[in-house]
């Protein structure tokens, strides 16, 4: 079946040339729900920008295709009707994403308003949506601002501003981080009914395993610009395939394991895509498909990727 977004070769390029995302190919089927994990700086943001176009200095390379439509040559205001109606974001922090200064009505009602709904009517179904979503007295409450609304129903606003325009994609950039763990399973399994029933694809952007599992069908873990494991969560939970998987695994608590047992921490220092260690296998000049030679290069010990290979 053809996937309904098809990342392919994926590569995002600083103006000097350094790459952030190096040939990521990830495709999301209609309905399925995928986590994108890896640690800070391994370029998830970075990646799922990329999809949307939305960091003009980067340089873009390879394809994304949109149920068959290819976006990276797409203009600006072609992706301006891609972005809300057929791929949508969410990002971390409900407070930036949202105008201090307009009613969250008005907000939520935005994409179907640049789509040329007519006010009122775009105004019922954010009403309607803001219901949907869990916000108590939609109606009396879609006239309030931002800052009257809690962490978690600020998110719930963003979430209905995302889906009003019901896009085929939902990209989920650590979108609980900010909040308790009561709201945040709350906010997940909201995204979930979504996909469920209306088949909305989901990317889940987070650097927490702990989630992933009741959440998603598959799971791709990146490293330092990579895609370096893509696999059914099940499959991922039972046995990471690649060190790093393994090494992030180890180091989420879990109640079925000795609870006075100490966690496993990833040693060393992260190889981020900006700052690779000189030697690195993700080093332009080195050939090795694997992480990283730490017997060749005997001055990566103690660096992140060389713990993982070599333990
Ligand atoms: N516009 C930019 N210009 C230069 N470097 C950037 C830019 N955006 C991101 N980076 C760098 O790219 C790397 C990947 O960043 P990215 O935000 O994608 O990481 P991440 O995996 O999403 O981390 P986090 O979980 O902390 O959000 C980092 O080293 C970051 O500093």
């Amino acid at each position: 079946m053809t996937p309904l977004l098809d990342v392919a070769g994926l590569t995002v390029s600083l103006p000097d040339g350094t790459r952030l995302v190096h040939r990521l190919d990830l495709a999301l089927r209609a309905g399925e729900r995928v986590a994108l994990v890896g640690e800070s700086g391994s370029g998830k943001s970075v990646a799922a920008r990329a999809v949307m176009r939305l960091d003009d200095g980067l340089r873009l390379g390879g394809s994304v295709r949109l149920a068959g439509r290819e976006l990276l040559g797409l203009t600006e205001r072609q992706m301006q009707g891609v972005r809300g109606g057929g791929i949508s974001m969410v990002m971390q922090d409900p407070l930036t994403a949202l105008n201090p200064v307009l009613p969250v009505g008005v907000q939520v009602a935005e994409p179907l308003r640049i789509r040329g709904v007519p006010k009122r009517a775009a105004r019922r179904e954010a009403i309607e949506m803001l219901d949907r979503l869990g916000v108590p007295r939609a109606a009396e409450r879609a006239d309030a601002y931002p800052h009257e609304f809690s962490g978690g129903m600020r998110q719930r606003v963003v979430l209905a501003a995302a889906l009003i325009a019901q896009p085929s994609v939902l990209i989920a950039d650590e979108p609980t981080t900010a909040l308790d763990v009561r709201v945040q399973e709350q906010v997940l399994s909201l995204i979930e009914e979504f996909s469920r029933d209306l088949r909305l694809a989901v990317l889940l952007i987070t650097h927490d395993l702990g989630i992933v599992a009741g959440f998603a069908d598959r799971v791709a873990v990146m490293y330092a610009g990579r895609l370096v494991e893509v696999g059914d969560v099940d499959a991922f939970y039972a046995g990471p395939r690649h060190p790093y998987g393994r090494a992030l695994l180890a180091s989420v608590p879990r109640v079925d394991r000795d609870p006075g047992r100490r966690l496993d921490v990833i040693g060393g220092v992260p190889a981020t895509p900006k700052a690779l260690p000189s030697g690195c296998a993700f080093h332009p000049r080195c050939h090795r498909a694997e992480a990283v030679c730490a017997e060749r290069v005997p001055e990566l010990k103690g660096q992140v990727a060389c713990h993982l290979v070599t333990s």
